[in-house]
Parts: C-alpha cells; sequence; structure tokens
C-alpha cells in the first residue's frame, strides 16, 4: 500500500495534495522539491498537506489545516488557489459536510463557500509601502502587498508589453525591502474592474496564476487610484477569477479542479529521506 495523493489545479497553478489525515507523514523539503520536480517525481508547483489543526503548533484547533509548500521545498503563509483545491478535497472526502467552512492556514483560519466555484475570505490586505524589480534591465515601479504572504505589484503600460516580460529568471528586487523574499505581480490596466496578471512567485518561479497575488493585484491597483475598496476580475494565463477588495477584508471566487488521484511508490518515497 502506497501513500495517497490527488493532483489537482486552480486556475492552473498546479498542486500534489497529500491526505495526512493522521499526521504521520514526514514531509522534508527534499520530498518536497522532488514530488514537484516535472521529471522525477509527479510535478506541481507546490505541495497542499492536508492535516488535524491539532498537530500544528500555534493553528486553531478543530480545523483541517493546509500545510502549504512551495516547489522548491519552502514553507509560505498562504496560498489563494491551493485552499480552494483544498477545500474541494474535504467536500469531496466527506471531511466537512457543510458547503461552508474554516480553513487553517499559516496566515490564519479563513472561510471558504464551496459550490460550482470557490469564494475565499482572504483576510484584511494591507499595503506595506513602494519598492522596484527589475526585469531583464527594465525596472517597473511597484507596490508592497501584504496578504498574508508578500507581494510587489508593478503596473505594465499594455499587453503587448506583459506578454514580453522574460519571466523564467526571477526578477531582481530590493532584499532590504523583502527580507523573506516576494512573488513580484505584473498587472495591466484592461478596464477599471479587469486586470491581466503574470506572476514570478517566491519558492516556485513563473506560475499560471497566484491566488494571493491577484488579491495583492486589486488591492495595489485600487491603491494607485486612491481608492480603498473595489472589485475585478483577473486573466492570468491559467483563467480567471474575481477579487474583491474591502478595507475589512477581502474575497477571492475562482475553479478548483482535481485531475488524478493514486498512490506514491512506498519504496520510492522511503529513498528520498535517503
Ligand atoms: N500560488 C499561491 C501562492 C503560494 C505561496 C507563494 N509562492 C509564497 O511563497 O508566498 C497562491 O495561489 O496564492
Amino acid at each position: 500500500m502506497g501513500i495517497p495523493f490527488l493532483k489537482g489545479h486552480g486556475t492552473q497553478n498546479d498542486f500534489v495534495l497529500l491526505p495526512d489525515l493522521y499526521a504521520t507523514l514526514d514531509l522534508t523539503p527534499a520530498r518536497v522539491r522532488v514530488l514537484c520536480d516535472r521529471r522525477a517525481g509527479l510535478g506541481a508547483d507546490g505541495v497542499l498537506r492536508v492535516v488535524p489543526s491539532k498537530a500544528v503548533d500555534g493553528a486553531e484547533d478543530g480545523l483541517w489545516f493546509m500545510d502549504y509548500r512551495n516547489g522548491d521545498g519552502s514553507v509560505a503563509e498562504m496560498c489563494g488557489n491551493g485552499v480552494r483545491v483544498f477545500a474541494r478535497y474535504l467536500v469531496d472526502a466527506g471531511l466537512v459536510t457543510e458547503p461552508e467552512f474554516t480553513i487553517g492556514t499559516r496566515a490564519g483560519v479563513r472561510h471558504v463557500t464551496v459550490a460550482d466555484d470557490i469564494t475565499v475570505e482572504m483576510g484584511k490586505v494591507s499595503v506595506t509601502g513602494t519598492s522596484l524589480a527589475t526585469v531583464a534591465g527594465a525596472t517597473f515601479a511597484g507596490v508592497a502587498v501584504n496578504v498574508g504572504n508578500p507581494h510587489l505589484v508593478c503596473v505594465v503600460e499594455n499587453a503587448h508589453r506583459l506578454a514580453s516580460l522574460d519571466l523564467s529568471v526571477q526578477p531582481w528586487y530590493d532584499p532590504e525591502a523583502f527580507p523573506e523574499g516576494v512573488n513580484i505581480e505584473f498587472v495591466v490596466i484592461e478596464a477599471p474592474d479587469r486586470l491581466r496578471m503574470r506572476v514570478h512567485e517566491r519558492g516556485v518561479g513563473e506560475t499560471r496564476s497566484c491566488g494571493t497575488g491577484t488579491v495583492a493585484a486589486v488591492t495595489g491597483v485600487l491603491f494607485g487610484r486612491g481608492a480603498q475598496h473595489g472589485a475585478a476580475t483577473v486573466d492570468v494565463p491559467g483563467g480567471r477569477v474575481r477579487v474583491t477588495v474591502e478595507p475589512g477584508g477581502s474575497t477571492l471566487a475562482g475553479p478548483a479542479v482535481f485531475t488524478a488521484r493514486g498512490e506514491l511508490d512506498q519504496a520510492w518515497w522511503d529513498r528520498l529521506s535517503e
């Protein structure tokens, strides 16, 4: 008997989900890196471990906790696309029985509503300053936004310029402004309520979507207009999500899809700890 897994995505930000209902898995950074490797493992942007919150220091008791890891093995506070996939799993597996419930994350408890799409209350989002990012010698001014995890939102002049950015290498950012690293969003304002975005994620590289990044993008664009509340759709390479931002909180709505389920080979998994 191997280790059960599911593979899923939210707007093509893809994850290996590991149901670890008794908190017995030893999920080391090395195992995460190989699992996420698209040749040596299953391939994904990150891993979602489903674990009871009582197994996690400091987490509110009585919840299912999303233990999220980036593909490079690092831990992150929050994942907006991942939490939708996580919520879909809890419903499909019968681990929750109502369509509305809460999930523990390192950024705090998140309330979700599961229907065809899944809506997540993403908590309070704050603008923390301004900074710069550089891509292939071109420097962009950005707004720093905290969505539980750190983001830098840079507005780009048009869709052609956005498409031309080489995000295959880490954009430069100021390490003094972001000592823990940063997710960097490049955004085109296509209409007052419609953005287009690409992202370079901390701990992963360019991904086809970043849920917390879309919330940061809408917040950063509103900040540029002197506004604190608003709503927008955000088109990413992997699809479309909807974001609302209010001074007291924000929401993210979008799809969550499973593509496969099976078992990891136990002998392969055991060897990864060597
Ligand atoms: N893809 C995620 C964000 C995952 C964490 C991020 N890479 C970080 O290190 O903060 C999302 O959908 O929000």
